[in-house]
């Protein structure tokens, strides 16, 4: 898949990212006090951790926990896109089982992004289905994709660049703001809309800590380093209370001292019974994180399997040194 939110990353350098940022200490703290509305953070004073395993918790149609790792809520079926005279994706199946992490590889032009596209609703399938939940989600828009707990990073756009950070979790489109995460927070009462602010804003700053970037949130988005747009991404998608989360290359770009805490949230998060499915092409990253890997070529699954499996594999290995990796 290719990547091109890098180059858009904005003419004024990066936020800078130093062993003292994972100390969440930059010059953005020096900002903190200033923002308006950072006086609303403190809610009822439990921590922002607390707050998501609540939500993990509390929600009997999200995360349920089925330890047997057996239930899918992610199920593709016979997927196919012809584009013209090209077939993008041949008759793809595979279900991604609940709290796994799940990486999907393989090289260039083997039909990663059109498989994800087909997925989140950014592309329709010529043939085959999509479920979601036990739904047919085939052809649904994205956002009622998204609302169904079925959630996709989004590279930060340009315009999005001249908002802070905090204004981007506030105005993360309106199919991140899921409805699980209405059913979540506000269950029954229908408050004023300045409670649901309020609540919102809550749960902005939770999420915010949660990525450990809150010391960001009067920060220009277009100031950000490519870890820390990567983190800003996640914690808009996780906005949602989804119950699985596709990353789109979600390293790319990224410096090592971010990626590891990238790769430490979203192992924090799948242990919370969150899905991942991960397109990436780093192979190693994902065969030392997932625990299901599926190998695409040619618009095929070649092999889907344990990451051991996959390093057997013959076809993989010449599939790979047959391509460009
Ligand atoms: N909109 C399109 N129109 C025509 N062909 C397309 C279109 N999108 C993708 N393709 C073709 O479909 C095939 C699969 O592309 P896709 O981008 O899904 O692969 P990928 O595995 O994500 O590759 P990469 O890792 O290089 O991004 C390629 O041959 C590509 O050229």
């Amino acid at each position: 898949m290719s990547e091109t939110d890098e180059s858009a990353a904005g003419e004024s350098p990066p936020v800078e990212e130093t062993a003292a940022d994972a100390d969440g200490e930059t010059a953005a703290d020096v900002d903190e006090g200033a923002s308006p509305t950072a006086g609303d953070r403190s809610v009822d004073g439990s921590s922002p951790d607390a707050d998501l395993t609540a939500l993990v918790e509390d929600d009997p149609d999200t995360h349920a926990g089925d330890d047997d790792g057996r239930y899918a809520p992610l199920e593709v079926e016979g997927l196919r896109k012809e584009f013209g005279g090209i077939t993008a994706v041949d008759d793809v199946s595979f279900d991604v089982e609940e709290g796994t992490l799940t990486g999907l590889i393989g090289p260039n032009g083997a039909g990663k992004s059109t498989t994800f596209n087909l997925i989140t609703g950014m592309l329709d399938p010529t043939e085959g289905t999509v479920r979601f939940n036990g739904e047919d989600i085939t052809g649904l828009q994205p956002h009622e994709i998204a609302n169904r707990g079925l959630a996709r990073t989004f590279q930060i756009a340009r315009e999005l660049e001249e908002m802070t950070v905090l204004e981007n979790m506030m105005l993360a489109p309106k199919g991140q703001i899921g409805e699980s995460l209405w059913r979540s927070i506000m269950p029954v009462t229908r408050g004023s809309v300045r409670e649901q602010e309020t609540e919102q804003l809550e749960r902005v700053w939770e999420v915010l800590d949660f990525f450990e970037i809150d010391h960001l949130a009067d920060e220009y988005a277009g100031n950000l380093s490519g870890g820390q747009r990567k983190l800003l991404e996640m914690a808009r998608a996780l906005l949602t209370d989804p119950d699985v989360l596709l990353l789109d290359e979600p390293f790319a770009g990224v410096n090592p001292t971010l990626e590891k805490r990238l790769l430490e949230h979203i192992h924090e998060l799948r242990e919370r019974g969150y899905t991942f499915l991960i397109v990436e092409h780093d192979m190693d990253l994902i065969m030392n994180n997932c625990e299901r890997v599926i190998v695409m070529h040619q618009g095929r699954i070649l092999k889907d399997g344990t990451p051991a499996e996959i390093k057997e594999s013959e076809e993989v290995i010449e599939a790979y040194l047959g391509g460009e990796v």
